[in-house]
């Protein structure tokens, strides 16, 4: 199955980074295909202008609909698509959203810069389209690009035959509604510190419990909330322990 991601923005290259390494590999691979575009290439005007003053007063500048509406018009002309729209407003992006999303024949991501884009163009698409509003965190960005690089990373890294070690959906970290614990490599000893005793026990009971009774330590202490979703179920009595 292959995905074609679209991405348009006024700082394509703020985007190169997609075409290194795995993600790069991905494409060449024919696994994954990605075009970038810019934004400036849909004005009309010699300033080449995308933003204007924000109606009601403000701060800053907010991206015109027209010009998105050029662009998105001519990159969704290509086939049906959902559209993804990074902004601190949107519904958070996690694991789950990107399970969903590498399902998808095609992703179109319009990145914003200023104070984000006329409401109008979500509006005026949301009506003949799938469009996600989406938060990669609780910070504030400057533009769109970043969170599309994270969002592609990890939903590109999903997709059969990207990975190395195909990692199954429900082994993948987060998975398990559990934080991964700690990893451990050679050498045994290593400025005093000593890799933990069953790890090289051999048993592989024992490592399984001791590897979830670390995520679960390690959950309760850096992100109760996901201790708290998780289904009744989902702790054996061993687990409780935590
Ligand atoms: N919008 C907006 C906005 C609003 C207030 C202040 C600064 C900006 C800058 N900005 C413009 C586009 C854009 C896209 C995504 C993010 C973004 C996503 C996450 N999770 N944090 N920040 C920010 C973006």
């Amino acid at each position: 199955r292959r995905v074609r991601i679209d991405v348009v923005t006024i700082f394509p290259g703020y985007l190169a980074p997609l075409r290194e390494a795995l993600l790069g590999r991905a494409i060449e691979a024919g696994l994954v295909e990605l075009g970038v575009h810019d934004l400036r290439d849909w004005t009309h005007d010699v300033h080449q202008a995308v933003d204007d003053s924000p109606y009601g007063g403000g701060p800053g500048m907010v991206m015109r609909p027209q010009v998105w509406g050029e662009a998105l018009d001519a990159v969704l002309a290509a086939g049906p698509a959902r559209l993804v729209v990074p902004t601190p407003a949107g519904r958070p992006f996690t694991q789950a959203t990107a399970q969903a999303w590498a399902g998808e024949e095609r992703l179109v991501f319009a990145c914003g810069r200023y104070e984000g884009i006329d409401q109008r163009v979500v509006d005026s698409y949301a009506a003949r389209m799938p469009v996600d509003e989406v938060s990669i965190g609780d910070y504030v960005l400057v533009g769109g690009e970043v969170a599309v690089m994270v969002m592609v990373e990890a939903v590109v890294r999903l997709l059969p035959g990207v990975l190395g070690n195909p990692v199954s959906a429900q082994e993948d970290s987060f998975s398990d509604g559990l934080l991964e614990g700690p990893a451990y490599t050679r050498p045994v000893s290593w400025r005093g510190l000593d890799v933990p005793e069953v790890l090289r026990s051999g048993n592989h009971a024992a490592i399984a419990r001791w590897r979830r009774d670390r995520a679960l330590e390690r959950t309760a202490a850096r992100r109760p909330d996901l201790l708290d979703a998780l289904p009744e179920d989902a702790l054996d009595r061993a687990d409780r322990a935590f």
